[in-house]
């Protein structure tokens, strides 16, 4: 056992509040939050473009905390999307926006945002409502275990991704190669990993809370996807903004956005 969970406490559950955490992603108020959204959404957008993108029927988000931004291109190309994650209150934020509960977070910024980069600013109501239809269940969700969505039963997925999720679950490099290893199990053969993380992180911030984060370099990455049993076919970088450099909630030098596909 490595993962933040074996010191004895239950990190996740017990002090990530997802409406600080969602702080992050009110966009234009937070340059951490704008770096990740910015240099994330061009390339969900590239990687789920309808012309050649990846579409399939079942696309599986891990660890999607109380977040949907990285849905927002998917949402086009396949029929379902099955949302998850290791905390409650996360699950409960994601219910509150899936249907439209009195204060859920505003993703409209965000939303618009994505409908332009795909050529037409004015459909980001009608893709908020495309997004809450296609996303079918929200799924409690442990990384950690070798079955990560038991008890659900679910048909193999076209598509896993997971976003910022898989280094703050996993503390230690064995832990994150384990965690690869148990979400391999729930794609089809030859289905695709969409993975995004950062460089040489070792912490973010939630409020007052602070969060290990396992501190990844390229070469490492690389490493541990094809020991998993995955051929990657695109890594993307960016270096940490320039504008971010005032911010203290996170230590991250880079970003990093792959497309992967399980071998067998
Ligand atoms: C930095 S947040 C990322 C949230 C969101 N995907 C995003 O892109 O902003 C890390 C997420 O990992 C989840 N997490 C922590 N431990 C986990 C575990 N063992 N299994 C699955 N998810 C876990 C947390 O609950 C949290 O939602």
């Amino acid at each position: 056992m490595a993962l933040q969970e074996s010191t004895g406490l239950d990190v996740y559950q017990t002090y990530f509040e997802p409406t600080t955490y969602l702080d992050y992603y009110k966009m234009g108020q937070n340059a951490v939050g704008d770096d990740i959204l910015h240099f994330s959404l061009k390339h969900y957008n590239a990687t789920f473009k309808p012309a050649g993108g990846l579409r399939g029927k079942l696309l599986i988000d891990i660890g999607s905390g109380p977040t949907i931004y990285q849905l927002l291109s998917a949402c086009e190309s396949f029929e379902e999307i099955i949302a998850t994650d290791y905390t409650d209150k996360n699950l409960l934020e994601l219910e509150k926006w899936l249907k439209k509960m009195p204060g859920a977070f505003d993703w409209s910024p965000v939303v618009k945002y994505v409908c332009e980069l795909e050529g037409d600013r004015d459909k980001w109501a009608e893709k908020e409502e495309r997004l809450r239809r296609t996303v079918r269940r929200v799924l409690k969700c442990d990384v950690g275990k070798e079955r990560p969505l038991e008890p659900a039963v679910l048909p193999l997925a076209d598509c896993l991704l997971s976003s910022l999720c898989l280094q703050s679950a996993c503390v230690t490099l064995e832990a994150f190669r384990d965690a690869l290893r148990h979400l391999r199990p729930l794609l089809r053969p030859r289905g695709h990993l969409v993975l995004t993380g950062s460089f040489d992180c070792t912490f973010y911030m939630v409020g007052d809370s602070r969060f290990t984060v396992l501190p990844l370099k390229e070469k490492v990455l690389r490493e541990a996807l094809q020991e998993s049993g995955f051929t990657i076919e695109r890594l993307e970088k960016a270096q940490r903004g320039p504008e971010t450099v005032l911010e203290k909630g996170s230590n991250y030098t880079g970003l990093f956005f792959l497309v992967a596909q399980k071998n067998d």
